[in-house]
């Protein structure tokens, strides 16, 4: 009761009000039928006779009493007013308590809310550790769990999908390796490493295609495989915002048929060591394709530049097809072969003719012998006296015999036969009365005729060596021994060393020091098999001492054969030269084969047998 007494206090906003008392009523209405009985005797007593003078006094207590029965009634609506008042009173603070309790529980909401949210981030950050660990184990089973458990993720978190594309393609440029992913493996790690790589393209490209299933597509990724090492990597029919392929490494044929790259995306030295496949790609943004190397044939057909392209210094070792490809020429979009472009697009495009004919080659510095032309036309050549040796790689029918030819072609022009013998090892006797003059000391069909060809060489190579009484001006001028220097030739070595046997190995101690004997050895042989023929005998020493050669047509699976340079599938004559300046694309030269003989007036002589 003492509390209906007390004034509320109420927080801002609300009324202050004072109840009336129970007791006060009773006490009120006792007083009033008091007050009541009291002037009723009193009337009765004193103008109960009904003279004139008291009917007046009557009147005026009528009057009086009105009066007071009118003020009663005044208090009377007084009091309904407070009333009234105080009844609209309890409702506003009803209604503002009402928005107190609802601000109270959204706020409990709210709470609740942040709580799921942190506890489903909580979850997801211990899915996805959990998921990047997996993808990290030994366990092939495990880490396709865990490749699996990052997808399903990705798919129902759209928020994640960058991260987890992120993931993916840091997994992807783990390896950088392409050498070791061409080669051959037994080992059981290699091969897993090459299931889950398989498998991260696979989820990747899943969820890159705008017409996959059930939702699986993820608009807007990005992409970074820069530096990677990518097997048999196919993006096709995907469409992805930005993707940076910088220095990445194509292993096998790379699939960008109908990609559409809806934002920036950058090629740059990237290379392709098989088919490169962009059959109606789409590029939004001007991609970059500088520096990029082409193993085999680049496929642009149909394909839709809309901001023009970037192919400054691109090495093209194949054909490029760019037949009804889409090009933004300023405003204009124009539809033409890639020949018709105005050179403005076109310029920094690198190409070599199919067919240079030895007579046009230009005439090289002395002593240099002439194999074909870079695409700068000029020379590209083999000198004999700065490198001693040259080992060639190429595929069944390039122009590995035509090569043979020519190399043989520039010793004769150059140099007498007292200056150089030649020694041809030619199975396939491909070559057969090629040589028709006194270069000529030998020509090897058989093992048995070679054996004893070498058994002779590695005796006369023995007398050159020289000896402790050999003088240091000696040494300098090389003049210890007279004779010519010799050239051992050989066509299509793969017939010539199989398995372990080299019948090279005599000449094998006398490679390093080659100049001082005065001996040269040409390896020409196919592509097939060469990365394990490098692993051994004279190939392998002749790789050990990094002598120039070249590295044509053939299958990427190889691996890199000479100076990092790969095979692939290349018109013939077409070739990377590689010497310890650098790497040349070049274009070997080609010449009919008629015997040099017929060139050589007055030098003429058969060819000479084992
Ligand atoms: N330098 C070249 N430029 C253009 N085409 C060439 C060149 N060399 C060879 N070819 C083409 O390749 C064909 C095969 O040439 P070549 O016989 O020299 O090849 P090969 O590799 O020795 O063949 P094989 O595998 O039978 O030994 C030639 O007939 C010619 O059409």
């Amino acid at each position: 009761m003492a509390s209906d007494r007390e004034t509320r206090r109420i927080e801002p906003g609300t009324v202050a009000y004072r109840v009336l008392s129970i007791r006060m009523i009773w006490f009120a209405s006792a007083v009033i039928v008091v007050l009541g009985i009291a002037v009723a005797v009193w009337l009765v007593a004193a103008f109960g006779n009904g003279d004139a003078q008291e009917r007046n006094q009557l009147e005026a207590i009528k009057t009086a009493g009105t009066v007071v029965v009118g003020t009663g009634g005044a208090a009377a609506l007084l009091l309904a007013a407070r009333r009234q008042r105080s009844a609209e009173i309890a409702l506003k603070q009803k209604d503002l308590d009402q928005a107190a309790a609802a601000r109270a529980h959204a706020l409990q909401e709210q709470v609740a809310d942040d709580t799921r949210l942190d506890a489903t981030e909580r979850r997801l950050t211990e899915l996805y550790s959990k998921a990047v660990d997996q993808l990290g184990s030994d366990r092939l089973a495990v880490q396709l769990g865990g490749l699996y458990a990052l997808e399903r993720l990705g798919q129902n978190s759209p928020d994640q999908r960058q991260t987890i594309v992120n993931v993916l393609c840091a997994y992807l440029r783990m390896f950088s390796d392409s050498a070791a992913d061409t080669r051959p493996t037994r080992d059981q790690h290699a091969v897993q490493q090459g299931r889950v790589r398989h498998a991260v393209g696979e989820v990747l490209a899943a969820h890159l295609r705008p017409e996959a299933p059930d939702s699986r597509f993820w608009p807007a990724v990005d992409l970074d495989l820069g530096g990677a090492s990518l097997l048999d990597f196919d993006l096709s029919g995907c469409r992805v915002r930005s993707a940076d392929f910088r220095a990445t490494t194509f292993v096998g044929i790379a699939r960008f048929e109908g990609t559409n790259f809806t934002d920036t995306v950058s090629f740059a030295s990237a290379a392709f060591t098989a088919e490169a496949d962009f059959t109606r790609a789409v590029f939004a943004q001007r991609p970059h394709f500088i520096s990029v190397s082409f193993g085999s044939d680049a496929v642009f057909t149909s394909a839709n530049f809309t901001s023009g392209f970037t192919f400054d210094d691109a090495v093209f070792l194949a054909r490029s097809r760019f037949d009804s490809a889409r090009f933004t020429l300023g405003a204009e979009v124009v539809s033409r072969s890639f020949e018709e472009l105005p050179t403005e697009l076109t310029r920094h495009l690198r190409a070599l003719p199919t067919r240079v004919p030895y007579a046009d080659i230009p005439a090289p510095a002395a002593g240099s012998v002439p194999l074909g032309v870079g695409v700068d036309r000029t020379p590209a050549v083999w000198r004999p006296a700065v490198d001693s040796h040259f080992v060639a790689f190429m595929g069944p029918e390039s122009g590995k015999t035509t090569l043979v030819r020519t190399i043989i072609r520039g010793i004769v022009e150059r140099y007498t036969p007292a200056e150089a013998a030649i020694l041809l090892v030619d199975y396939r006797r491909s070559s057969l009365g090629y040589v028709a003059t006194e270069h000529l000391l030998g020509y090897a069909i058989s093992i048995s005729q070679l054996t004893a060809m070498l058994e002779d060489v590695r005796e006369s190579m023995q007398r050159r060596i020289p000896g402790p009484d050999v003088t240091q001006e000696q040494l300098r001028n090389r003049s210890w021994w007279y004779g010519p220097e010799l050239y051992v030739i050989v066509d299509d070595a793969e017939l010539v060393s199989r398995g372990d046997t080299d019948p090279f190995e005599p000449l094998r101690e006398f490679l390093p020091q080659a100049k001082d004997v005065g001996l040269h050895l040409v390896v020409v042989r196919s592509t097939e098999g060469a990365a394990e023929a490098l692993e051994h005998g004279a190939l392998n020493t002749l790789a050990d001492l990094e002598v120039p050669g070249i590295v044509g047509d053939g299958d990427f699976r190889e691996g890199p054969l000479l100076g990092g340079v790969w095979p692939s599938a290349l018109l013939p004559g077409r070739v990377t030269k590689v010497s310890r300046s650098g790497r040349e694309l070049v274009q070997l030269a080609w010449s009919e084969s008629d015997p040099l003989a017929a060139r050589q007036p007055g030098t003429e002589s058969g060819p000479v047998s084992g």
